[in-house]
């Protein structure tokens, strides 16, 4: 499968920072029950690879990947744990080889046209632009379309249930990320049933959309 269509089968993607493996198997199970199919499990704490390696065995029928990969270290230790993609906020030049090695399905994430084509070049036509709302947003991404029509987007960064559609509508976006699906007052509340339903209103706003 490659980065496209990961997006594709989205086409929401929650962006996870799960504190326990606990949490994640429980957070990961309610946004299931919601009809998402898709996660990436951030590295930015110490349960996070465990939390993969559960993930993946607990729940074959999800794609789980990671985000915030920084250097290759953590891409190896993150496919080791068996994650099936990866995402960046960046493209740090570091990460390239691995990436090459590896052949891993990858979206790094650009802000300016610059590091788009940049992306592009290096091979990498699916991309998340991030942090979407704070560096233009729907504007900015109407205003690439012209230039790198050949170019896809998954935003994150601010996206929300309000805004979502708007995003999916664009003929570059093919994905949404954020963690308002699993926000952090719900997860510390045990509010699965909410989680649940804030997924399953954001798959039905992106197919309205
Ligand atoms: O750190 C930011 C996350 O990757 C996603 O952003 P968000 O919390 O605005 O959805
Ligand atoms: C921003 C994001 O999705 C990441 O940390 O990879």
């Amino acid at each position: 499968m490659d980065t496209l269509a990961i997006l594709k089968r989205g086409p929401v993607m929650p962006v996870m920072v799960i504190q326990s493996v606990d949490e994640a198997l429980q957070v990961t199970r309610a946004l299931l029950d919601g009809g998402i199919n898709t996660f990436e499990i951030t590295l930015r704490t110490p349960a996070a690879l465990d939390g993969v390696r559960e993930l993946v065995a607990a729940f074959p029928q999800a794609l789980i990947g990671v985000g915030t990969v920084r250097d290759a270290d953590q891409l190896e230790a993150a496919l080791q744990a068996g994650a099936r993609f990866a995402v960046s906020p960046g493209l740090p030049a570091a990460l390239l080889p691995a990436l090459a090695a590896n052949r891993v399905p990858f979206l790094p994430g650009v802000a300016t046209p610059t590091e788009a084509m940049n992306a592009f070049d290096a091979g990498f036509a699916a991309q998340k632009l991030f942090p979407a709302e704070a560096v233009g947003g729907v504007p900015l991404l109407k205003s690439l379309h012209s230039p790198l029509p050949d170019i896809v987007f998954c935003p994150t960064g601010g996206i929300h249930a309000a805004n979502a559609a708007t995003y999916l509508a664009l003929p570059n976006v093919a994905c949404v990320g954020g963690s308002w699906l699993a926000p952090a007052n719900l997860v510390q509340a045990g509010d699965w049933a909410g989680i649940t339903a804030l997924a399953a209103a954001a798959l039905a706003q992106s197919r309205q959309g």
